[in-house]
């Protein structure tokens, strides 16, 4: 079977992305992405494409030579669904606030409203391509639903879970690890594998797209995100015991990844990791695993945002204490707010925990995050429900520019590593900040030697 029409449901961090690299590499496929949010499929058309919603390095350009030729956005749902033969359902699956399994399993209302929607327009036979993290065996669900309709029209469910990361999609997309492709071993299932196999191929190597069945690719996605956090609150849990201890965290993690069984990424210590995947991801995976009545599987994995949380709050205690333990009435300026650089996405960032607790010991806090509106951040506090949007106002206010940001503060806290932190002029900064002048570096992006001999109080992760 050869693709001409693809459709995508939800054109978020993933969508968008995902679906501008396909219509780029294949032209000869009509890409369409639909949301319901018409702003955003509004933001997606502006003729700006500094103005498309997701900001990720080189994904403007990209957008700007494929949309309108076959690379479409739209709020006409019904109309893409319609048309197309494969059907990419990338909305979100946050974890649940309600209910059974509130605070740990993954929601699937979205999902299953695409289902029962694709379920009720479609007229010919379709591959429905899960393309959202979800739990495993969701792919059942999606079939029950779909196989329901009586209406004849057949459907293949494959599993094909994305592993871009925000900051690098484009360059993760045209270059992907692998692409996994989980799908039914039957005839039928085989072919919609080959199918979208096809896809890939226009710019992939066939050696890097893997296929499994449809539960082992489910199950894998949560377990790289798993595996990937665990790295980050591994490293974490040593940087604490590097501070009781004068070993230096970052000299600790350059020794231990030179081995090669266990390799350098994914080892730099921080405030704590954050992001729309991770915490959720886990914490799915600790809700099945509890299902099964898998404890210690589960306790296991839980362990790993237990320690994310923990570092986050040694981090705000540890400002606390410093500024000799009180920092109210007293100016403390975030540099960053993204849960990491080159995105403007703040889901789980640290920075909004820290926030929140230092808000809670009356600090007044400065911002300034190169790519993250000031509407984003109080609405990331208020999420919280720690305390009133009034009262949240009071205690932070956002600058154009870093200088002004950090001029008369008592200390910096560095929140995110956006390569342009570095180069700042911290002498200036330096000179227009209360003193003694504290910088907290929660990246370790900043050069210690340098900074203690301008005269400030420096103190890294870890060291
Ligand atoms: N953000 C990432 O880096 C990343 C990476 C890999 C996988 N994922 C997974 O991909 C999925 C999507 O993540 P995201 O970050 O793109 O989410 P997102 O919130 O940015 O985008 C999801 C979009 O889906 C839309 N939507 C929801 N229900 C809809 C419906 N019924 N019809 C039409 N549109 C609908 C929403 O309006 C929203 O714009 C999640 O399951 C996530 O876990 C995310
Ligand atoms: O050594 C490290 C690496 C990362 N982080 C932090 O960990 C978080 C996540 O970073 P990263 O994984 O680079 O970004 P995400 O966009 O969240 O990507 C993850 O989550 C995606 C969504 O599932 C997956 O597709 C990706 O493969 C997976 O890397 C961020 O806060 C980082 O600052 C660290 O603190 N130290």
């Amino acid at each position: 079977m050869k693709i001409t029409k693809i459709c995508c449901i939800g054109a978020g961090y993933v969508g968008g992305p995902t679906m501008a690299v396909i219509a780029e590499k294949c032209p000869h496929i009509k890409v369409t992405v639909v949301d319901l949010n018409e702003k955003r499929i509004a933001a997606w058309n502006d003729v700006n494409v500094d103005n498309i919603p997701v900001y990720e390095p080189g994904l403007g350009e990209i957008v700007g030579k494929a949309r309108g030729k076959n690379l479409f956005f739209s709020t006409e749902v019904d109309k893409a669904i319609d048309e197309a033969e494969l059907i990419f359902i990338s909305v979100n699956t946050p974890t649940k606030t309600y209910g059974t399994g509130k605070g740990m399993a993954a929601d699937l209302k979205y999902i299953e409203l695409c289902a029962r929607q694709i379920a009720r327009v479609s007229k010919t036979d379709k591959i429905i391509v899960e393309k959202s993290t979800l739990p495993v065996r969701t792919a059942e669900a999606i079939k029950s639903i779909l196989d329901n309709t009586g209406n004849g029209v057949q459907f293949q469910i494959l599993s094909n879970p994305e592993f871009l990361a925000e900051g690098t999609a484009v360059e993760d997309l045209l270059s992907p690890d692998r692409v996994l492709i989980g799908g039914e071993t039957s005839p039928e299932g085989q072919k919609a594998i080959e199918a979208l196999v096809d896809v890939y191929a226009n710019w992939v190597p066939r050696e890097r797209i893997l296929k499994t069945n449809v539960w082992s690719s489910e199950l894998s996605k949560l377990t790289a995100n798993a595996f990937l956090a665990q790295r980050v609150s591994s490293i974490n849990a040593i940087s604490e015991l590097c501070e009781k201890t004068e070993a230096d965290v970052n000299e600790v993690a350059k020794a231990i990844g030179m081995d090669s069984r266990i390799g350098s990424k994914f080892l730099k210590a921080s405030v704590g990791f954050g992001g729309s995947c991770f915490q959720k991801d886990i914490l799915n995976l600790v809700y099945i695993s509890k299902a099964f009545g898998l404890n210690e599987v589960a306790d296991y994995w839980e362990q790993v945002i237990i320690m994310n949380d923990h570092q986050k709050r040694r981090f705000s205690r540890n400002i606390v204490q410093t500024l000799y333990n009180t920092v109210s009435g007293k100016k403390i300026t975030f540099l960053g707010w993204a849960f990491k650089k080159d995105t403007n996405d703040t889901r789980e960032s640290a920075a909004i925990y820290v926030a929140d607790d230092l808000i809670n010991e009356q600090a007044n806090i400065g911002l300034f995050d190169p790519k993250v509106p000031f509407q984003q951040v109080l609405s990331d506090l208020d999420y919280l429900e720690t305390r009133s949007s009034e009262e949240n106002q009071k205690y932070i206010n956002s600058f154009e520019n870093p200088y002004e940001a950090c001029k008369d503060a008592h200390a910096v806290a560095i929140l995110t590593e956006w390569d342009e932190f570095k180069d700042y002029d911290w002498q200036k900064i330096y000179d227009n900040m209360l003193k003694p002048a504290f910088i907290f570096d929660g990246r370790n992006i900043l050069d210690a030697a340098k900074m203690k001999e301008i005269g400030f109080v420096y103190q890294a992760i870890g060291s």
